[in-house]
């Protein structure tokens, strides 16, 4: 066995995930400290586990009809073996059931779990045994079970989507949010266009292309497991292209003074800058001073300027800010993330139903909060990478309900034609995977400040 065996990597990392670390923070730093782990194994230890959590669902049902024991019984430890194992035997071509089984016994002995070795390797042969008799359920017939078992949601989220979209619906979301969402950068603005940096990037190798609708977008093909060229010059920043949308729906001017009320990691509040030509005024609020550092760290390493931080919880009113002093304010705000599941795999098993209302209440706190900020005139930009109805319509009727001076503007009218499939009826933005080229699920309304 390798020193560094991507297998027992994975597993540790899981554990790790259980314990209520991010995935993604978790693989950075295992990845980070092990600079001699060859490319091939740094692609299988990221798939496993990304593969692991976003098919849990999946593994659990094979492996539950080839256990005696219900799969609650079972040690954590040695579950999350039969996990990895299931995942190679079902979902990855490249490895021969034959290696999948033998490895994942070895690494149950270099784990300490040696008199396990009978229990994994029994149940992962009769998983290959038996996999064309699994009773996966029908899409037509048992959707909700479809959604569970082979679509790996947990019941409270099929229930929910099920009945927010319908059946196709919620089928084809769910299917595009078990994908590997696309590598996609913006480039930055402020130091060349897109065509130039498509071709350094061709040249040096990519396969890469322009994004749809986001205009300095470029999505790569396998791109991530290397920096691009240009990185340490601050050529481009790493963003869904639905993210790259909203900077574009507050239409930010020359000259403006503006607040990004929820900023860190500050994505958006470049582009902003970026998109006022470095020549707006800029107030970056969050929370988090820990995160609001990763946004002066961006605004550096971009030449952003314009750009001032100051952490703040902004459930409570800023009083260092004057009413009425703001020409634009996006908030950008905290949120289930459910649009964004295929980034962050663990979500869909972390969240719970009661997390919608408690982010929906802190939502229009937040709001609230912004709102007074604004001038008359000005006009304000609520973005979610979300799209429960609690979160999305709800809010915003509760807002609106508490603010007679807002109207909601139909953001259809100032953006380009190509743009409007990505708008719903009452002129919010409303990106889906499944429908528009793999972005991210995200939300965006638009209001305007009468008095
Ligand atoms: C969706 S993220 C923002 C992403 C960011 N706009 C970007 O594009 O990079 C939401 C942010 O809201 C912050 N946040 C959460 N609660 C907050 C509060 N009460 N006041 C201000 N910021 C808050 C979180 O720390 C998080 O950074």
């Amino acid at each position: 066995m390798k020193k560094n065996d991507p297998r027992k990597m994975a597993w540790e990392i899981l554990a790790r995930v259980e314990e209520g670390m991010f995935s993604d923070l978790a693989l950075d730093a295992a990845l980070s400290n092990a600079s001699q782990l060859e490319d091939r194994d740094r692609a299988l230890l990221t798939e496993l586990v990304y593969g692991v959590l976003r098919y849990r669902g999946r593994l659990d049902f094979a492996l539950s009809h080839c256990c005696s024991q219900p799969l609650r019984k079972v040690e954590p430890a040695v579950l999350r073996l039969l996990r990895l194992g299931c995942y190679q035997i079902l979902l990855l071509d490249r490895i021969p059931v034959r290696a999948a089984v033998h490895e994942t016994v070895e690494l149950a002995k270099r784990l300490g779990l040696s008199r396990a070795t009978g229990f994994v390797n029994g149940i992962l042969r009769a998983v290959d045994r038996r996999r064309e008799s699994i009773p996966w359920p029908d899409p037509r017939k048992a959707p909700l079970a479809h959604l569970q078992h082979v679509l790996s949601l947990p019941k409270w989220l099929a229930q929910t989507w099920l009945k927010e979209f319908g059946a196709a619906e919620a089928l084809a979301l769910a299917e595009a949010m078990l994908q590997v969402a696309p590598f996609t950068v913006r480039v930055n603005s402020l130091q060349q266009g897109r065509e130039e940096f498509l071709a350094a990037l061709t040249d040096a190798g990519y396969q890469a292309m322009a994004t749809a609708y986001a205009p300095e977008g470029i999505s790569i093909e396998g791109g991530g497991s290397r920096r691009l060229p240009g990185d340490d010059r601050g050529a481009y920043q790493l963003q869904d292209q639905a993210s790259m949308l909203i900077a574009h729906l507050l239409a930010p001017q020359p000259g403006e003074r503006l607040l990004d009320a929820c900023a860190a990691p500050g994505g958006k509040t470049t582009h902003l800058a970026a998109l006022a030509d470095n020549r707006a005024e800029i107030m970056a609020l969050d929370i988090s001073a820990a995160r609001l550092a990763l946004v002066e760290q961006s605004a550096l390493r971009l030449g952003t300027q314009g750009i001032s931080c100051r952490a703040w919880d902004l459930t409570a009113a800023p009083d260092f800010l004057k009413n009425g002093s703001f020409d634009g304010i996006l908030v950008d705000a905290p949120c289930s993330g459910l649009g964004t599941l295929r980034r962050n795999p663990e979500s869909r098993w972390r969240r719970q139903p009661a997390d919608l209302a408690v982010n929906a209440e802190r939502q229009l706190a937040i709001l609230s909060r912004a709102a007074p900020l604004l001038r008359t005139g000005g006009r304000l930009v609520y973005s979610l990478c979300t799209f429960t109805q609690e979160e999305t319509e709800g809010v915003v009727q509760k807002f609106l309900a508490a603010y007679p001076e807002f109207e909601r503007i139909d953001l259809r009218l100032q953006v380009p034609e190509a743009w409007r499939e990505l708008f719903d009826e009452q002129g919010a933005l409303r990106t889906w995977p499944h429908h528009h080229g793999g972005m991210d699920a995200f939300f965006a309304v638009g209001f305007r400040r009468k008095a």
